[in-house]
C-alpha cells in the first residue's frame, strides 16, 4: 500500500490490536516476492466445488461486506493443491482502498491491487466448528484472488446491486443463489504459505492460498464498495475504504509456487 506504516494505522480501532499480537512468527499479509518463491512439482491442482444453493446473505460487519454460506455439510468444499483434506467454503469478504492506487493485503513484487476477495474456508476433520477452527494450527485455508480495473465483471455485479442494502454496519440482505466459482480466475497457478486472519484475533491459522492471476472489475465496481459505511444508521459516516492490514514481516518462511 502507498500508505507507510504509521502508528496511528496500527493503533485505528480497524487494527487495534495490532500491537497486541507479540511473538507473531506467521503474520498476514506479506509482499510476494516472486523470484524468492520455490516451485514445488508435488503440490496438486486445486478442486473447488461450490454449490450455489448454500449461498445464504450477505451482510455489513463493520469491516468489509461478506456472504456467509451454509457450512453445516461438505457441499461448497476445496481440496487438492497443499491440502490434506477437504474445506467447508464459511464466507468471502474483500479488502479495498479509497483510490485505484491501493487496497490489497498482499502484494506481489511490491505491486498492490485496488482490491483483494478473500474466499474462508475450514477443517471440519479437525475442527467441529469455523469458530474453533479459526483457533487451530491450519485451522483455516484462505483463497486470495486480487482484483484489478479493467473490464466489467457479470458474476460480480450481482454483488454490487445488492450493496446499497448493507451500506450500514451491521445490516443484512438475503442473497439467494450465487455461485463463487464464478470470482475466480480461469488460470490454476497460485502461491501457498503458512500465515494469519488478517483482522482480529490475527490468529495464525491460515494457509493462503493466492492467486497469480488477478479477476478484472470496472470503475463503477470499484466505487460501488467504496459507497459502504463502516459506520452504523444514525452515526456520523465513515466511508468503509482501507480496510487492509498493513504489510508483515515474511520471517522465517518459505512461499512455494503450483507453477514453474
Ligand atoms: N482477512 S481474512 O481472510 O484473514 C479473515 C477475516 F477477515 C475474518 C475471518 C477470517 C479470516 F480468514
Ligand atoms: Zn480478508
Amino acid at each position: 500500500a502507498c500508505s507507510s506504516f504509521r502508528l496511528r494505522d496500527a493503533l485505528h480501532p480497524l487494527w487495534q490490536s495490532e500491537l497486541s499480537v507479540s511473538g507473531g512468527t506467521r503474520q498476514s499479509p506479506i509482499n510476494i516476492q516472486w523470484r524468492d518463491s520455490v516451485y514445488d512439482p508435488h503440490l496438486k491442482p486445486l478442486k473447488i466445488h461450490y454449490d450455489p444453493a448454500t449461498c445464504l446473505y450477505i451482510w455489513n460487519n463493520g469491516y468489509s461486506f461478506q456472504v456467509e454460506f451454509d457450512d453445516s455439510a461438505d457441499k461448497s468444499v476445496i481440496m487438492g493443491g497443499p491440502l490434506e483434506n477437504h474445506y467447508r467454503l464459511k464466507q468471502f469478504h474483500f479488502h479495498w482502498g479509497a483510490i485505484n492506487e491501493w487496497g490489497s493485503e498482499h502484494m506481489v513484487d511490491s505491486k498492490v491491487f485496488p482490491a483483494e476477495l478473500h474466499l474462508v474456508h475450514w477443517n471440519p476433520v479437525t475442527s467441529t466448528s469455523f469458530e474453533e477452527a479459526i483457533m487451530e494450527n491450519n485451522g483455516l485455508v484462505v483463497i486470495g484472488v486480487f482484483l484489478k480495473l479493467g473490464a466489467h465483471h457479470a458474476g460480480l455485479q450481482k454483488l454490487v446491486d445488492a450493496l446499497p442494502a448493507v451500506k450500514h454496519k451491521d445490516t443484512i440482505v438475503e442473497f439467494d443463489v450465487f455461485d463463487p466459482s464464478c470470482l475466480m480466475p480461469s488460470c490454476p497457478d497460485y502461491w501457498t504459505y503458512d500465515g494469519s486472519l488478517t483482522t482480529p484475533p490475527l490468529t495464525e491459522s491460515v494457509t493462503w492460498i493466492i492467486k497469480k492471476t488477478p479477476i478484472e472489475v470496472d470503475q463503477n465496481q470499484l466505487e460501488a464498495f467504496r459507497m459502504l459505511l463502516f459506520t452504523s444508521a444514525g452515526e456520523e459516516e465513515k466511508r468503509m475504504v482501507d480496510n487492509f492490514r498493513p504489510l508483515q514481516p515474511l520471517m522465517n518462511r518459505t512461499v512455494r509456487s503450483s507453477f514453474p
